[in-house]
């Protein structure tokens, strides 16, 4: 039988997220600071003669899942007649801000340049990846980083690695209608890279890190607004206040330990009455799909040097 090739779709975080203006393709100018999670959904590649994918969810198979747009996008680059039975084992949150569809892109592109042997170099699988969406270049990278551009400039960056207590509030928030919105603040002032990084920690602790899609999906979706509100008004040891991701719906608090993070979970829980999704992830500035990529690399030289 064939053997599976298993990778891991992280979830993003954007820590803050600034709109610096919008360009003449109505795309956004942002600033935003990207971390990944240990959680997210899993993908499982095996080689064969036709592309296929398999999903938990079965109405993410369609041609419109973004695995599947990787999967054409790099035959179409290198003309591989390969295909591969994709799994997919979907576990995050969708229209959730935390970037799950273009991380399984991210991971599609990677895991079958190993599968199929392309030997295409990060940098091109990153510009591919912009081709299927904004978020995909920082998955493809793997390196936590302060992105500029759509996000896709990257610069590396190392934020502290806390863990996070993440609550889904029960609704799906749309990116286009956000980015389209009349009331969105697009005019937030260009900060330096340097500075942006230097002092992330210190604004973090002051409450003065922001994200310019927050106060517009608060107010158009009430269930983030009260996700917010109940993670900053039950008392629990975060080391700072509640903010959203991406253009939401997730918001997310910190903790210095899973074991904190654990006990704020219960509390919410049990104070709130309510049974709203959440999950607890560490902030991770390598992403795990590239530890993994890593140690079977390291897996596969070791045989080479044993035979
Ligand atoms: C909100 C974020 O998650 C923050 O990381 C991203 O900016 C969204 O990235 P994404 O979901 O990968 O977005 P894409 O699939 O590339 O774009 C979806 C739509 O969002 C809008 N869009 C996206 C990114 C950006 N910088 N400006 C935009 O205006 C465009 O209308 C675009 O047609
Ligand atoms: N593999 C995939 N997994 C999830 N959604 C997908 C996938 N491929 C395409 N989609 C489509 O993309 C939409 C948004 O998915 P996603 O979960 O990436 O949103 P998000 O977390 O808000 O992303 P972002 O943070 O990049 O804005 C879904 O509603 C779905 O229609």
């Amino acid at each position: 039988m064939k053997s599976e090739l298993v990778l891991p779709a992280p979830a993003k975080l954007n820590l803050f997220l600034h709109i610096t203006g919008r360009r003449p393709d109505g795309y956004h100018a942002l600033q935003t600071l990207f971390q990944f999670l240990d959680y997210g959904d899993e993908l499982g590649f095996t080689l064969q003669d036709s592309l296929a994918l398999e999903c938990n969810l079965p109405e993410l198979v369609n041609d419109d899942n973004l695995i599947l747009k990787a999967a054409r996008l790099l035959q179409q680059e290198t003309g591989t007649q390969q295909g591969a039975r994709i799994r997919l084992d979907k576990r995050l949150p969708m229209g959730g801000g935390v970037g799950g569809g273009s991380s399984d892109a991210a991971t599609t592109l990677l895991g079958l340049n190993a599968l199929w042997d392309l030997q295409l170099s990060e940098e091109r699988l990153a510009e591919l990846g912009l081709q299927l969406g904004a978020d995909v270049p920082v998955f493809v990278r793997g390196s936590a980083a302060f992105a500029e551009g759509v996000g896709e400039i990257l610069t590396p960056a190392h934020p502290p690695e806390y863990w996070y207590l993440v609550l889904v509030p029960d609704c799906h928030v749309n990116t286009v209608k956000m980015y389209a919105h009349g009331d969105l603040t697009r005019d937030t002032p260009a900060i330096k890279v340097c500075a942006a990084l230097e002092t992330y920690e210190e604004q973090r602790r002051q409450n003065r890190l922001h994200n310019d899609f927050e106060p517009l999906v608060r107010r158009l979706y009430p269930e983030v607004e009260s996700c917010i509100r109940l993670l900053d008004n039950v008392p629990n040891s975060s080391i700072g206040r509640a903010m959203m991701s991406g253009s939401g719906a997730c918001v997310f608090v910190p903790f210095a330990s899973r074991e904190q993070a654990e006990s704020a979970k219960a509390t919410i829980s049990s104070d709130s009455g309510s049974d709203i999704e959440a999950f607890i992830a560490r902030g991770v500035n390598t992403s795990p799909l590239h530890s993994t990529l890593h140690r079977r690399q390291a897996v596969h030289q070791l045989e080479a040097c044993s035979t």
